[in-house]
């Protein structure tokens, strides 16, 4: 699997250090407050779970999976649900949890969901960032790291439903997603 990586461009290290910082400024932004964290599943599993050992304030979780790309390193635009949510978002504050904003179409498409199921608020927290690559105007609230346009994969990430478990971010050597 590690041979498969051109270049590790994010250590294990400095993601958990920066999980550390992003959980400590949720924690100041939902004192007092009980937010609903939703894990959008499969790529965000692995953050949510770190940030939330994070965040000191009492929350509920829940997941929903969704998915654009299937086996492509380009976004199909069609954001299938694969699993929704079980609690409902009626009134309550929504921190979404995603692992990465690409084109920002899953994300629009999420928010849009929310927001018409009568959250309170909606807010995002995204680990990584590819601006260079949106299709449509949407900023997260939070972001970790920002990368350049490059498919990346670990951390949550997958390239064909492999890579997920790699402890960092790394670019895939091209011969193995053009092969
Ligand atoms: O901004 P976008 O271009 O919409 O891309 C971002 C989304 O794409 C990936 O999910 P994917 O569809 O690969 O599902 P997965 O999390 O199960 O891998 C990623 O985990 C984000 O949810
Ligand atoms: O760079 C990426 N890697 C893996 N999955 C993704 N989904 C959007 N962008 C990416
Ligand atoms: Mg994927």
């Amino acid at each position: 699997m590690q041979n498969d990586i051109q270049e590790v461009l994010i250590s294990e290290e400095e993601i958990q250090s920066k999980i550390k910082e992003l959980g400590a400024q949720l924690s100041v932004k939902y004192e007092g407050k009980n937010p609903l964290v939703i894990c959008v599943l499969k790529g965000a599993f692995i953050f949510m779970a770190d940030l939330v050992k994070s965040i000191t304030v009492p929350l509920e979780l829940d997941f929903m999976a969704v998915s654009s790309y299937g086996v492509s390193t380009k976004s199909s635009g069609v954001v299938k649900i694969i699993k929704d949510l079980d609690a409902s978002v009626e009134g309550r504050d929504v921190l979404i949890v995603e692992d990465i904003i690409d084109s920002g179409l899953t994300l629009t498409h999420l928010i849009e969901l929310l927001k018409n199921r009568n959250a309170n608020s909606v807010c995002v927290v995204t680990l990584f960032d590819k601006p260079a690559r949106r299709a449509v105007d949407l900023e997260a609230d939070y972001t970790g790291f920002t990368l350049p346009d490059a498919f990346v994969v670990g951390y949550g990430l997958d390239y064909a439903e492999h890579y997920r478990n790699l402890p960092y971010i790394g670019i895939l050597k091209p011969e193995i997603y053009t092969s």
